[in-house]
């Protein structure tokens, strides 16, 4: 029988996609709100315990209103927004983290779909710290730039409106409390918060990410091929990996390879590491589309881990 998949929020930036994403399959059964119900409470109630699988792509408040309105014991959940992350009950959705984390999501009830930005982050340092390349307490910065859909149909709606001459490039978040911070700091097993500071630039989609890493802090310096190798050795030993690992080229520049928009409608994520030994410097990049591996992407991955279904599955998109 086709599983019964309910997207709460799919009028949403996220939501939409997923459905997209979604579309043509037919082993899933998507069951849809009426668009005047979309926010009836008892409408949605019903949705989501008909569901076996619930995709929220909400507000946190909303999406923490709709698990408690789950009365069974049986829908499970991914949620797309921040408000699972770091809850030990739920498993996060970041398949590629560890080998092992893609089971875990296939067992698990609730899933949490990881933040675009984190990502990026966890991808790079998680391996280097398994290493131990890096010690935990490492300071860390970490920045960016991502397409504006990133930031919602109220974002959307900024930069699209006539008439108006959006910033090519906006830095945010300069308090240094983004809601993905708990989250980059918990998953990269740093024991202090990173630094970070995003951007946002004037085109929809996709997303590059900048660790700059000043190694001669470190009393054993490694260099750009042992980072590199340590990153491409984890990466290598995940089954069905959406990340990959661009061969070592230190000289390599101004690439379409590191454009933003590189990996745009796609599920992917490249990861580069860039390194001038004898200045003790390096930065490790990753490269992404915010909607595909930073969300919808993600989640459609997800839900074919959780139905049994490789998580290559997600290409069918
Ligand atoms: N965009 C991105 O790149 C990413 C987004 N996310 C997360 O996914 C979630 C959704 O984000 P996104 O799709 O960008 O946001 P959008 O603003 O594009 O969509 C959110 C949707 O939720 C609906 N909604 C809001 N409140 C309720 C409610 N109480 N009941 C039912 N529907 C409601 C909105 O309806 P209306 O517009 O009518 O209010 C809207 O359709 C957020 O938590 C976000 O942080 C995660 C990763 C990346
Ligand atoms: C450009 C922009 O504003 N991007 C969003 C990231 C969106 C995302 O990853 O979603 P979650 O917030 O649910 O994790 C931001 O920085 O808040």
């Amino acid at each position: 029988m086709a599983a019964k998949i309910f997207i709460d929020g799919e009028a949403g930036t996220t939501g939409l996609q997923i459905r997209e994403r979604l579309a043509g399959r037919r082993d899933l059964e998507v069951i849809s709100i009426a668009a005047d119900k979309r926010k009836d409470l008892d409408e949605r109630k019903r949705l989501l315990n008909a569901a076996d699988v619930a995709i929220l792509c909400l507000p946190d408040d909303a999406a923490k209103e709709s698990v408690s309105l789950i009365e069974n014991d049986t829908t499970r959940v991914i949620d797309a927004s921040t408000a699972y992350r770091v809850n030990p009950d739920w498993a996060y959705g970041f398949a590629e983290m560890d080998r092992g984390q893609s089971e875990k999501i296939a067992n698990a009830r609730f899933v949490a779909n990881p933040g675009c930005w984190p990502q990026g982050l966890i991808a790079n340092m998680r391996p280097l710290l398994a290493a131990g390349l890096l010690p935990a307490d490492f300071a860390v910065s970490y920045n960016g730039i991502s397409g504006y859909t990133g930031g919602g149909k109220q974002m959307i709606a900024e930069y699209e409106a006539e008439g108006e001459a959006a910033s090519q490039f906006m830095p945010y978040g300069l308090t240094f409390n983004h809601k993905h911070v708990p989250e980059m700091t918990k998953y990269t097993g740093l024991s202090s918060a990173p630094l970070f500071v995003p951007n946002v630039g004037d085109f929809a989609q996709g997303m590059t990410t900048f660790v700059p890493l000043q190694l001669g802090q470190l009393d054993k310096v490694p260099s750009g091929q042992d980072i590199h190798a340590a990153i491409a050795d984890h990466f290598a030993g995940i089954k069905d990996s959406f990340v990959s690992v661009a061969p070592y080229d230190p000289a390599l520049g101004k690439t379409p390879a590191l454009d933003p928009q590189a990996h745009n409608d796609t599920n992917t994520m490249t990861l580069h590491v860039f390194a001038n030994d004898a200045r003790a410097q390096a930065v490790l990049v990753a490269v992404y589309d915010n909607l595909g591996k930073g969300a919808s992407g993600a989640a459609v991955q997800n839900l074919n881990l959780m139905l049994g279904l490789s998580a290559r599955e997600s290409l069918a998109a």
